[in-house]
């Protein structure tokens, strides 16, 4: 009996979201199937962890599984598994509403490919979330879903078009677990909807999407038996763990769909790594690197990807002892045989053949990276720079978490840099490295175009040394402490003092500093409250002046991050370099010379202060004041 049927709205998200799957623009509609099954496959696996956290929890292990039933008259196909259930509340907030971080953000994107008819597009979108449930309406005019959480007596049946809304009803009675009833469209192969009441289809997509789902899949099939037609259960699926099959038996597109099953990505991973330890800390590991980066990939509560087994038993999600968090996009499995079953996260946490494993993880991952660069086939090129421009950022903060592996992380890095159109390995760099030059030389910065556009590039430009440009936040971070690669130190062109001409004449320099050195002394006390130091620069070629920091100084872009953060820093002052060849500079050192006490000497030194600033992108402390003298000066000069 059902009691108190309610009609209720789809929270707005998913009511776009599933209009988005009821008018189809998937093309491989027999996914739904998969999706089912393996929403079904965790309920079962939830069931058996909840088991074991709440001993009070009576329920029954003994037969886990799926049961798929097919009515071709009434044409409905029902999907039920025995495993952990929905409450009512459940049932609402998980159906319902999508509450995943970045879901507005994802189908304004959607929205735009739809109407832009890029139906590539939407596929991809659509499957960077994995809506997993909510594909039935592919294939379903209406859905009912009935259902009963273990350790509950009363039961809930949802039902739904997936127009903007849908009915729940309390049940009296029904089984432990949930039962998926899909009201099928009518077939149409053009459509390539099929017709999924029939036994052949259906066995023919678990065996291609869900052969590995450990728990059994059943059907009841008919078969003749002496010629005469019997109905027996058939189990559709082998449920071999695909790590534990030897290599060669296992086709790729297995691995494909077992990594869809695990990470609930619609596209096929980039890459697939097995890996086996044997010894006294036995276990196995089939890894996939995705194709593209998921959207919560930079927000704090982004998932780690990789599940721990032990012996064959699913034992936790999300376990980010087994990768570092550099590496939270990488999914797996691993499955540990010397572990007990009832290991905890906090327990893993500690445990040193745990983090042994983690290491040799990474390790691995890292190393597959490395083979793509290290090869000729042009698909590895490609391979490596999808990879690194969907992961790249997420791999440079094991730059500073992950002493033990900044070498090989530097070895799979690259950069946006003066002398490639892309970017480049530091390798590469190496390479094209001229003999006189003595560091690897960067710049950070926000921008390409703002950084090849600084004046700290200029006497580089000219002598021909490459400088990478470091536009990342993470950049900040690790370049510093990396210190250095293949015995080459890391140096910022835009810190300390740079001697890019080492033959210039000493005493023709000694006679600038001391022809300079009333000017400068001036500068000096006029600027005093922005910069620490003026001095002459050996940087420069064309710009009058450029500040620069000491060679443990925070960076501009360092110190806005802080800022942004909300940490207190102490007042930090830079250098000001200026360009004794350059027009500007000599004619305020003719001025200052001729009538020192003159104001408008004053003002010229805050609006040559105030263009450097700008060049290097950053911000002016009184922006009208500056725009106003600069308008007054521009006046008088016309
Ligand atoms: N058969 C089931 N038994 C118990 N709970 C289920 C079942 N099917 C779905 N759910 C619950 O509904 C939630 C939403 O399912 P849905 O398939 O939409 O997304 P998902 O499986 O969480 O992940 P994704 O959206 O990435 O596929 C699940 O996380 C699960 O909690």
């Amino acid at each position: 009996m059902s009691t108190q049927v309610e009609t209720r709205e789809f929270q707005a998200e998913a009511r776009q979201l599933l209009q988005l799957m009821v008018h189809s623009i998937y093309s491989d509609k027999d996914v739904f199937l998969r999706e089912l099954i393996s929403n079904a496959s965790d309920a079962l696996d939830k069931l058996r962890l909840e088991s074991f956290a709440d001993k009070d929890l009576d329920v029954d292990l003994s037969d886990l599984h799926i049961e798929l039933v097919a009515d071709p008259q009434e044409r409905t196909l029902t999907i039920r598994d025995n495993g952990i259930g929905m409450s009512r509340d459940e049932v609402v907030n998980l159906i319902g509403t999508i509450a995943k971080s970045g879901t507005a953000e994802l189908l304004g994107k959607l929205r735009e490919a739809k109407e832009s008819t890029d139906a590539a597009g939407v596929q991809e979108l659509i499957g960077q979330f994995g809506i997993g449930f909510y594909s039935a309406f592919m294939v379903a005019d209406t859905v009912t879903v009935l259902t009963r959480k273990a350790g509950e007596t009363t039961a809930t049946r949802w039902e739904s078009s997936g127009e903007g809304s849908y009915t729940i009803a309390t049940e009296d009675t029904a089984p432990q677990g949930t039962a998926v009833t899909l009201h099928l469209k009518p077939a149409d192969a053009e459509d390539r909807l099929f017709d999924y009441t029939q036994v052949s289809t259906i066995r023919g997509i678990v065996q291609r999407y869900s052969d590995f789902i450990s728990h059994p899949i059943r059907m009841e099939v008919e078969r003749t038996k002496d010629e005469e037609t019997v109905r027996e259960v058939e189990t559709l699926n082998s449920m071999k763990a695909l790590w534990a099959r030897p290599r060669g038996e296992v086709s790729d597109a297995e691995y494909h769909e077992f990594y869809k099953h695990i990470s609930h990505d619609w596209a096929d991973p980039l890459e697939t790594i097995r890996l086996s330890a044997e010894g006294t800390f036995e276990y196995q590991a089939l890894l996939f690197i995705p194709s593209r980066a998921p959207f919560d990939l930079f927000t704090r509560d982004a998932k780690h990807g990789v599940q721990l087994y032990v012996k064959r038993v699913f034992i936790m999600e999300d376990c980010a002892s087994l990768m570092p968090e550099y590496l939270r996009f990488v999914k797996g499995v691993v499955d540990a045989q010397d572990l007990s079953l009832n290991v905890s996260r906090e327990i893993l946490q500690q445990d040193r053949q745990i983090q042994l494993m983690q290491r040799r993880l990474a390790k691995k991952v890292l190393a597959t990276v490395k083979s793509w660069l290290d090869s000729d086939a042009e698909a590895d090129a490609e391979k490596y720079r999808s990879f690194w421009s969907e992961f790249g950022t997420a791999v440079k903060e094991g730059l500073v978490t992950d002493a033990d592996n900044r070498d090989a992380i530097l070895g799979i890095a690259s950069f946006e840099s003066t002398k490639a159109e892309g970017q480049t390995t530091l390798r590469d760099y190496l390479e094209r490295m001229p003999d006189d030059q003595e560091h690897i030389y960067y710049l950070t910065g926000r921008s390409r175009a703002v950084a090849e556009n600084s004046p700290h590039m200029e006497a580089f430009r000219d002598k021909g040394w490459e400088v990478l440009i470091l536009t990342d936040p993470v950049d900040e971070m690790w370049v510093d402490a990396a210190g250095e690669f293949d015995g080459k130190k890391f140096q910022s062109i835009a810190k300390g003092e740079v001697n890019v001409d080492k033959d210039a004449d000493k005493d023709l320099e000694q006679q600038r500093e001391e022809e300079f050195s009333g000017l400068l002394g001036w500068l000096g006390e006029q600027l005093a409250e922005q910069v620490k130091q003026v001095r002459l620069s050996a940087r420069l070629t064309t710009s009058p002046a450029c500040i620069v920091g000491d060679e443990h100084d925070l960076t501009p872009q360092l110190i806005r991050m802080y800022q942004a953060m909300g940490q207190p820093l102490p007042d930090i002052k830079r250098i000001l370099e200026v360009n004794p060849d350059h027009a500007l500079v000599k004619a305020l050192r003719e001025a200052h010379s001729e009538r020192p006490d003159d104001p408008k000497l004053a003002e010229a030194a805050e609006l040559l202060y105030g263009t450097t600033v700008l060049a290097e992108g950053g911000e002016l402390a009184d922006p009208p004041r500056f725009a106003r003298l600069l308008a007054d000066r521009l006046a008088s000069g016309l």
